[in-house]
């Protein structure tokens, strides 16, 4: 296993404004070689991940029977318990659009009641925000991968994506080695168009160069609220005909031993979408390195035959959908 040496340097956008050449330059420069940036002042502020954060821990304190009342063999199947995707993680899924009907749906199992619970509304909010944050991102990383390509793909493509929200709780072993990193999250790629993570200050998150190295994704406080990670998915890299990276990120477990907390906001097309590069944006003379595929036998493809098991960490959408030709990322 090969330890991280260094941390990355991603640029940190202002998504509440306009960007810059220099900026929307950054950004297609970070996508390129990472697929991964940073965003800040995206409105939502540190109480708010307080809030989630003390009222997930409610949920991950409950007994393991209570909670795999919404476990993979529940009929909500929206809490993923240890050892599925690692001995140390346990995740709770809340579906858009409608998050707060979603996450109260899971709550009144847990706690049996029935009245709105502020947890929920929050995170309607928070899943509305993520959202919104989402247009405007893929409206930017339109805007970096080619003149006018926004306008032109942007309600065209991307009117119909939605997402979901993954609450994630790790939970290192108590004694841990100072040399010693368990992964709590497996090597893999995501399967959205855009993905946007909280971590909280703990760290771990990392990503592979494409030299196959493990570089850290340092947490980023950026004073009133921490900066928020965004990374490209394969449903992206394939629509950009690999202009876009998806890169393979996981999350590593370290001294101290203390709990990690994150939420992740993943934002897809609609499943019936055909994914196909449009020949624009493979440019001329420009191969196409994917078949056109339908997004939901893509997500299908990614799970796992047994019910309730995790996705499969590890294959992507080249092992999909891409012909030979395929190229390497490059790290320029
Ligand atoms: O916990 C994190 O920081 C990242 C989680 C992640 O990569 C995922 O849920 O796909
Ligand atoms: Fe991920």
């Amino acid at each position: 296993m090969s330890v991280s040496k260094a941390s990355v340097e991603l640029p940190i956008l202002d998504i509440s404004q306009p960007l810059s050449p220099s900026s929307l330059s950054l950004l297609a420069d970070a996508c390129r070689k990472w697929g991964f940036f940073h965003i800040k002042n995206h409105g939502i502020s540190k109480d708010i991940y307080n809030k989630l954060h003390s009222f997930s821990n409610e949920i991950f304190s409950l007994p393991s029977e209570t909670k795999l009342k919404i476990g993979p063999l529940s009929s909500l199947n929206t809490y993923t318990p240890h050892f599925i995707a690692s001995p140390f993680f346990e995740t709770l899924r809340v579906s858009g659009p409608n998050f707060l009907a979603s996450a109260q749906s899971s709550a009144d199992f847990l706690f049996n009641q029935k009245s709105p619970h502020q947890f929920s509304e929050i995170l309607q909010d928070y899943g509305d925000k993520m959202t919104e944050l989402s247009r405007k991102i893929i409206k930017n990383i339109l805007m970096s991968l080619g003149e006018g390509f926004d306008t032109t793909y942007h309600e065209s493509h991307f009117k119909n994506c939605h997402g979901y929200l993954r609450i994630n709780n790790y939970t290192p072993p108590e004694t841990l080695g100072e040399d010693e990193e368990p992964e709590g999250l497996g090597m893999h790629t995501d399967m959205s168009c855009v993905t946007i993570v909280y971590q909280d200050q703990t760290g771990g998150l990392q990503v592979k160069s494409s030299a196959g190295d493990w570089v850290d994704i340092a947490p980023c406080d950026e004073s009133e609220s921490e900066a928020l990670v965004v990374n490209i998915g394969d449903l992206l890299q394939a629509w950009s005909n690999d202009k876009l990276r998806s890169s393979e990120h996981r999350v590593v477990l370290r001294r101290p031993a203390i709990n990690r907390f994150s939420i992740a906001f993943f934002w897809g097309f609609e499943d019936e979408k055909v994914v196909s590069a449009p020949e624009e944006v493979v440019g001329d003379g420009g191969k196409k390195l994917y078949k056109p595929f339908v997004c939901s036998d893509y997500l299908k493809f990614r799970e796992n035959d047994e019910r309730g098991k995790f996705e499969k960490v590890g294959f992507t959408v080249r092992d999909f959908a891409g012909n030979a030709i395929t190229k390497d990322f490059e790290e320029k």
